[in-house]
């Protein structure tokens, strides 16, 4: 399937005066006694996608309802375009709500309807005329690669075509910002990448800004240029995405990355004692040019037979280089493992001592 976008299958978007598209400024939205949103602030520029990722209850969908004004800030500013939708009446919002287009986990296509009617949609309550509304919706499933599926029910499509008609519904009035609420958590880890390949072609193509709120770290990083992380209502950390993989500063972020980042295998975890053992076990996180696997080399050669690999990997984030190792440092020589420790963290290197391996032979 062609998940490309043609640059001629779509107009780009109007341009607005604004570089931020979106910009929250102390929003607080309390239930009772939770503080669902606890001063959240934020922004988001033209072009960019930002992730927004948290565990369950941390405030995610209490941030979509109110950015799309599903439901009322308590206090704080939401900007969209330079407009504060927390002074704008019912009636005033409508038009604005119109500039932001959502994307649902269960995608929410109308199964009564073809996919070019469900496409079209919002063009039909916009009062858009039949056929320049047909038009346009198939230039947008041209765009999504589902040109052959204009009159086809949503019940004959698999998940990720399907969830291609919510981009293409989404995409159909032109909007500056694109919602994604959890887009990809219904999909297998094949058509997640698909999806998340097509999304990122439309932001490269059309300069559409995202705002893509997920609780899976995999999917930031797939796609996010920056990445916020939030928790309990508050934001936790943010920063470029490659930077915040590299060297998370909040319990939270580490342990949302956990999955995704090496870690040290069970079996020698168990074993390990804080005090004493045969080898220092090391976790050793780098990133940028350090990160690419000379650094090792240089170990080796200022100070032999001080280490062995025991398990990690380089990734690739944004371009840059991301790696994380874990080695096992000698206890017979006990100044060994600061020498060691001095010397990577001289160069840039995050390191940590896990414990002593117990076991090793
Ligand atoms: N209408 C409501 N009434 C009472 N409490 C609410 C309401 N909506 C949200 N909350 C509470 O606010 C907090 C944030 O909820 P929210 O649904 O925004 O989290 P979330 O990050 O979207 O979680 P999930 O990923 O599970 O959907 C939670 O403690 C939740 O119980």
């Amino acid at each position: 399937m062609n998940s490309l976008v043609s640059a001629t299958a779509i107009e780009t978007q109007p341009q607005a005066a604004a570089e931020e598209v979106v910009k929250l400024t102390d929003v607080k939205r309390r239930f009772g006694a939770t503080p669902a949103l606890d001063g959240i602030s934020l922004t988001v520029k033209r072009g960019e996608i930002l992730g927004i990722i948290g565990r369950s209850g941390a405030g995610k969908s209490t941030l979509i309802r109110c950015l799309n004004g599903l439901e009322r800030a308590d206090s704080g500013e939401i900007l969209i375009e330079g407009r504060d939708i927390t002074r704008l009446q019912e009636q005033d919002l409508q038009p604005l709500r119109r500039r932001i287009g959502m994307i649902f986990q269960h995608f929410n296509l109308l199964s009564a309807k073809t996919v070019e009617e469900n496409v079209a949609l919002p063009l039909k309550i916009e009062g858009v005329a039949k056929n320049e509304r047909l038009k346009r919706a198939h230039e947008l499933l041209d765009l999504v690669g589902l040109a052959d599926k204009a009159k086809a029910y949503p019940s004959s499509l698999s998940g990720g075509q399907k969830q291609r008609v919510g981009i293409a519904r989404a995409l159909a009035a032109r909007p500056a910002l694109l919602l994604s609420d959890e887009a990809t958590s219904a999909l297998d880890p094949e058509t997640t990448r698909s999806i998340l390949a097509l999304l990122r072609d439309i932001n490269r193509k059309l300069g559409l800004t995202i705002l893509l709120i997920t609780h899976e770290m995999e999917v930031v990083r797939g796609i996010a240029d920056r990445v916020a992380v939030i928790d309990a209502g508050r934001i936790a950390e943010e920063g470029q995405v490659w930077s915040v993989f590299a060297n998370p500063q909040a319990d939270i972020t580490g342990s949302l990355l956990g999955s995704i980042r090496p870690q040290l295998p069970d079996h020698i975890a168990r074993r390990l004692s804080v005090t004493t053992g045969s080898e220092a076990i090391l976790s050793v996180d780098l990133a940028g040019p350090e990160a690419q696997g000379a650094l090792f080399a240089e170990l080796s050669a200022a100070l032999p037979h001080s280490f062995r690999l025991v398990h990690g990997g380089i990734d690739h984030i944004q371009n840059q280089p991301v790696a994380r190792f874990f080695i096992a440092v000698p206890t017979r020589d006990p100044a060994l493992a600061g020498k060691v420790e001095q010397f990577l963290t001289a160069r840039s290197a995050r390191v940590e001592v896990l414990g002593y391996d117990t076991d090793h032979a």
